[in-house]
């Protein structure tokens, strides 16, 4: 069935894993993930960016998560990622999305608690759970400074007070990752001392990791090899995504892996295959790569598996 994340976070809080959020943006993503969650018998969230909606048409992409339930009876989690405004979050609540962000995180903090416990206030009564995000993610800058960091990651005080005065149900915090495949310059690095303080403030409470994708370099490689152009491609690596679920990370954003995967796996077609012009071959391996991917985040890295 569609769910919201309420009774899922929890439970993943209490057993110390992490639930996968994989955006999607078509068909063949969206099966891939989810015969790997079925597969894994892994409770799973999809989450659907102002870009996928762009991309793909609302329409589609909620018919395609609906075929997804009725097909599996997974529970599935569809929510909105980073929506930026509230416009955008009523559109999606009235839609039938069982949760939203609502991302004020440029905003002044006063500001980002208003423009929160505004959704809030819209999206509770209808049952529907709320992300909100505070702190920016790093930039690419080299190992940035103490001082720069205090400027830009979560504060763990104005975390609990954040939490207190919006009445959100997760966090999106800020301690070192970033979007997309160039995450660090030097040593990847996540400011884990921040983490604790932040899950000492909120016992209990669910926090989010936004930018968690490994960068796999075995699909770095293959890109690189089949005709791409990805240099210097970093992620974070799979042992911190293990640790910040033991400290109240509850969510894992990937979207950058599944890029990877898919790509790799079209490319490595189109190569090998000269002659074939059937889009359902190569979108057949890509989907393919998308399944395998998934699996082995769900089984070896979030701790999902044999959970529903
Ligand atoms: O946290 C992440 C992904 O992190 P990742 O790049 O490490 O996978 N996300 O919220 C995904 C953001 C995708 O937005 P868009 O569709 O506009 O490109
Ligand atoms: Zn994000």
């Amino acid at each position: 069935p569609l769910v919201t994340s309420k009774e899922l976070f929890k439970q993943a809080y209490e057993k110390g894993y992490a639930i996968g959020a994989f955006n999607v943006n078509n068909m063949e993503i969206i099966q891939g993930i989810v015969s790997a969650a079925k597969e894994e018998k892994s409770p799973l969230i999809l989450q659907v960016s102002a870009g996928a909606r762009k991309y793909a048409n609302p329409i589609y992409l909620k018919k395609l998560v609906e075929s997804a339930v009725e097909d599996t009876d997974l529970p599935i989690v569809l929510h909105l990622d980073h929506g930026e405004d509230f416009e955008i979050c009523k559109q999606c609540i009235d839609d039938g999305f069982t949760s939203v962000m609502i991302d004020a995180s440029h905003l002044p903090f006063e500001e980002n608690i208003a423009l929160t416990k505004k959704v809030v206030d819209y999206a509770h009564p209808r049952g529907v759970v709320v992300e909100a995000e505070l702190g920016k993610l790093a930039g690419i800058e080299d190992n940035i400074s103490v001082d720069a960091k205090d400027a830009t990651y979560t504060n763990p005080e104005e975390a609990r007070e954040f939490v207190e005065k919006t009445g959100v149900d997760s966090l999106a915090i800020a301690i070192g990752t970033s979007h997309g495949a160039y995450k660090f310059k030097g040593k990847p690095e996540l400011d884990f001392e921040r983490l604790k303080k932040i899950s000492k403030l909120l016992p209990g409470f669910p926090l989010v990791l936004h930018g968690a994708s490994t960068v796999l370099s075995e699909y770095v490689e293959a890109c690189n090899k089949f005709g791409g152009d990805i240099p210097g491609a970093q992620g974070v690596p799979e042992e911190m995504i293990k640790e910040a679920a033991k400290h109240g990370v509850c969510k894992v954003n990937i979207d950058t892996d599944l890029r990877l995967a898919m790509t790799s796996a079209i490319r490595k077609h189109l190569h090998d295959n000269p002659s074939n012009f059937d889009p359902r071959k190569y979108l057949g391996e890509g989907r393919k790569a998308v399944e395998n991917m998934v699996k082995h985040k769900i089984g070896n890295v979030l701790g999902s598996s044999d959970q529903i």
